[in-house]
């Protein structure tokens, strides 16, 4: 369904609850069912977690993912360890041109029977579970953390645990020590060094262990936009947040003091206020191959503000939900922008205008739409399958009426 929204005046003052972040959430489901003494709170609602909690608790031997790249790569993982079960992976067009040879060939190297039922180094795969008894298995780390996230998911339930070795700048890097994190919270040794990474097998069952996933700050990160395209005054509050946060999008906290606001922490809530107006000649430049999620955020942010801005890191763009530099591109270019993209960059000029009643495609690419969205109290705009946020976000155009915004099906 495809969704318009007139252009738009927020309301000030409003409070946004946020479900927990769907990294945790699935690294935690996944855990929980190789640990059941675990117990969950806050998960996220989005279709991932779903289909990775429906994926886990399922009997047939057919399992289908769709977008969710997380859960193609951790079940990936899991079933290659469910001793006589034989499933097939698989998922979503798209989910069958995401790469996922770097993960096979290290899970085979590891013992695992894993093969390709169509092109080779790519979904949909046949997975025979079985013992891995090897221990030691070395890997590019610049293409995806989440094959390194997957491996050590799995890592204290080898016999012998794990030793990775890293090839290549390690990239997305706050998504490994998010896995690492939570696997010492359920008592698993785990130690990071350099370009090794070692996991201790778990000898001792997990006692009760709960867990309070925190928000998702991905997700915020359109209000951080909605904010900073605002006058200054503007605040929202958004919860449950920590201080201490394992998701690297956190940095989003700092990242948008260049867009002129400011995060205080209240306890569980932020609050984020817009409390400088943009200096149009500023230069926005970031590495944000720690935080990828947040490049089509930032990018329209900047467009928006009408500042120069120029983000690098980006190489993994191109193997997500969609090509999203390409996708950045053409639809920043149809609402006036000057934007040279390279493998890995992308760069904007300062803009004057933005052209109004322009309709975002949106690649089956959830963070295209929401990215987007913000733009709305700018100028009139729409949203082609505008109901792709399912995929992180189920409530976000819900939420974006509560606050303001004009929305309407079309
Ligand atoms: O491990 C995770 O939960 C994720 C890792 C990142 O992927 P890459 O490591 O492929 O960049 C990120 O883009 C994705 O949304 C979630
Ligand atoms: C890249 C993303 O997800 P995944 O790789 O898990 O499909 C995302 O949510 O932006």
């Amino acid at each position: 369904m495809d969704i318009s929204i007139q252009k738009s005046k927020l309301l000030n003052h409003q409070h946004i609850q946020i479900t927990g972040s769907k990294s945790e959430s699935n690294r935690l489901l996944l855990l929980q069912a190789l640990y059941p003494n675990v117990s969950l709170q806050n998960l996220s609602n989005s279709d991932d977690t779903q289909l990775m909690g429906k994926a886990l608790t399922s009997t047939s031997d057919i399992i289908d993912i769709h977008h969710a790249g997380t859960a193609m790569r951790f079940l990936t993982a899991y079933f290659a360890i469910q001793e006589n079960r034989e499933v097939v992976l698989t998922g979503s067009s798209r989910m069958r041109e995401r790469p996922i040879k770097i993960l096979v060939d290290a899970l085979r190297e590891l013992g695992a029977d894993i093969a390709y039922m169509e092109n080779e180094g790519f979904p949909p795969l046949r997975i025979k579970g079985k013992t891995l008894t090897k221990s030691k298995v070395s890997l590019t780390a610049n293409v995806s953390s989440q094959y390194i996230s997957a491996l050590l998911l799995i890592g204290s339930s080898l016999p012998q645990g794990l030793d990775l070795s890293l090839t290549g700048k390690v990239t997305s890097v706050p998504y490994i020590h998010m896995t690492l994190s939570l696997l010492k919270q359920l008592g698993v040794q785990a130690y990071f060094k350099e370009n090794r990474i070692q996991i201790k097998p778990k000898s001792m069952p997990v006692t009760s262990c709960s867990f309070e996933v925190e928000s998702d700050w991905s997700s915020a990160s359109y209000f951080y936009s909605i904010i900073a395209l605002s006058k200054v005054g503007t605040e929202i509050t958004l919860s449950t947040y920590k201080k201490e946060s394992l998701q690297g999008d956190s940095k989003l906290a700092s990242i948008y003091q260049g867009f002129g606001v400011e995060t205080e922490f209240k306890g569980t809530t932020i609050k984020i206020k817009k409390t400088l107006a943009q200096d149009t000649r500023s230069n926005i430049r970031l590495d944000l191959s720690d935080a990828p999620d947040i490049a089509q955020t930032i990018a329209v942010t900047a467009f928006g503000l009408g500042v120069a801005c120029q983000l690098n890191g980006l190489h993994t763009l191109k193997i997500k939900e969609t090509d999203r530099l390409e996708a950045l591109q053409t639809e920043l270019q149809k609402l006036g922008a000057n934007i040279a993209i390279t493998e890995e960059s992308l760069k904007l000029e300062p803009s004057v205008t933005i052209n109004s009643n322009v309709s975002i495609a949106t690649y089956s690419d959830h963070r295209m739409a929401m990215a987007f969205a913000p733009l709305g109290l700018l100028v009139p705009i729409s949203f082609q399958n505008a109901y792709v946020v399912t995929k992180s976000y189920p409530n976000f155009w819900e939420d974006l009426r509560s606050i303001g915004f004009h929305i309407t099906s079309v």
